[in-house]
């Protein structure tokens, strides 16, 4: 929550200068003090479906402890689902009508799994530009992860993502590029982003169409850009919102299909992410998987509590620094009916300011 310059202390005007979020006693009177509502549109997989949901509600709730957040979950057709995750979604999700008649003040797009070459041939295609075509108008600011990420580029700019030569999957180090983004503001200027993904927009193509990026890897590429009014769509190509285990899990996964023959070679560790530790019990655990698949025998479960217990988050901290400046942000401009993105004084076209 945002300072009150209630003296005129020079230390505020110094650290309105630094970015930081100053407000005058005189707005500070006048703000409308309310809850933030925040739809959170879940395409993952089955597998991931409430995980991801714990992963972005935990982000959102942790980020700040002061506010109040409504965090109302949804989906949309055109995903493959079981009758678990769907009898799931009929008890607790909302419909997207219900969601349009009440209104967000933000919405969260998690990532997908990718089925075909192009995303305009995946089922929920139609339904994710409907959904994006309502949040333009109606919502402040809109936060994509990964997939949809790379479908709202492509589904705005016209820029199909590039699919590279190997997965990019690891925990990766990133660089602030624009620090005085409101939005990576007053954060560390050097962190760590999990990512998990077989395609990529460059930056090159984002800056081409006036996207502005603002964190970046030279080993990983973008994590975060704004669209070129500065804010209202947020794009993240990595996970910031992945737990310890998540990268893990899908390993584990890729192990698990090596041994079915469903993959020819054995998969690579995620970069930047096992400890030596770990590097040598899975190293063992390799060496008996590609035994049990060749001599036919019964596979022993991973040792996954033992690699647990070594595995690190080096990204939590960063990434909740940047959902407090994302939510303290939209609160500030957001309007006090729900329904409508901004404030009458805010310009949509430059919604922070710039
Ligand atoms: C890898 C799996 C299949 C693992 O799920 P499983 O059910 O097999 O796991 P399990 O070992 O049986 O363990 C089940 C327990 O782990 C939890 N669990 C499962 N997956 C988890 C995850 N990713 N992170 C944290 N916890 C997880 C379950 O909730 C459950 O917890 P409890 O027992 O406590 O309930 C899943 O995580 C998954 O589908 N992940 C991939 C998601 C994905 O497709 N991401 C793509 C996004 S990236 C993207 O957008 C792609 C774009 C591109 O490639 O270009
Ligand atoms: N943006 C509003 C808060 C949400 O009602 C204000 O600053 O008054």
């Amino acid at each position: 929550m945002p300072l009150v310059a209630h003296t005129a202390l020079p230390t505020f005007r110094r650290l309105q200068e630094e970015g930081e979020e100053i407000l005058t006693p005189d707005r500070a009177a006048h703000q409308s003090i309310r809850e933030l509502h925040i739809g959170l549109l879940n395409i993952m997989p089955d597998a991931a479906l409430e995980a991801t949901e714990r992963q972005f509600f935990r982000l959102v709730g942790a980020c700040n402890q002061i506010a109040q957040f409504h965090v109302h979950p949804f989906t949309i057709d055109g995903l493959e689902r079981g009758p678990e995750a769907l009898a799931h979604i009929e008890k607790y999700y909302e419909s997207f009508e219900q969601i349009k008649r009440d209104g967000l003040d933000a919405l969260i797009i998690s990532g997908a799994n990718v089925t075909h070459d192009h995303l305009q041939q995946e089922g929920f295609w139609q339904p994710l530009t409907e959904v994006f075509e309502w949040a333009k108008e109606n919502v402040t600011s809109v936060l994509c992860s990964c997939l949809a990420t790379h479908a709202l580029i492509q589904h705005c700019y016209g820029v199909e993502r590039t699919r590279l030569p190997a997965k990019r999957w690891g925990v990766y180090s990133h660089k602030v590029v624009d620090r005085s983004h409101p939005l990576v503001a007053e954060i560390n200027t050097r962190f760590d982003v999990p990512h998990s993904r077989f395609n990529e927009v460059f930056r090159s193509d984002m800056e081409k169409h006036g996207l502005k990026v603002l964190v970046a890897s030279d080993q990983a590429g973008v994590h975060l850009a704004v669209s070129p009014d500065g804010f209202r769509i947020v794009f993240f190509q990595g996970h910031p919102e992945y737990d310890d285990i998540s990268l893990l899990k899908e390993y584990k996964r890729e192990v698990l299909r090596y041994y079915r023959a469903e993959r020819d070679d054995y998969p690579p560790y995620p970069e930047h992410y096992f400890d030596e530790a770990a590097q040598r019990l899975l190293a063992e655990y390799a060496s008996h998987v590609q035994a049990a698949r060749h001599g036919g025998r019964q596979l022993k479960a991973m040792p996954e509590e033992q690699i647990v217990e070594r595995l690190d988050i080096t990204w939590r901290d960063s990434a909740k620094a940047v959902f407090n400046n994302w939510l303290g942000k939209v609160y500030q401009i957001t309007n006090e009916d729900r329904r409508l993105p901004f404030m009458d004084d805010v310009d949509p076209r430059n919604p922070l300011d710039l």
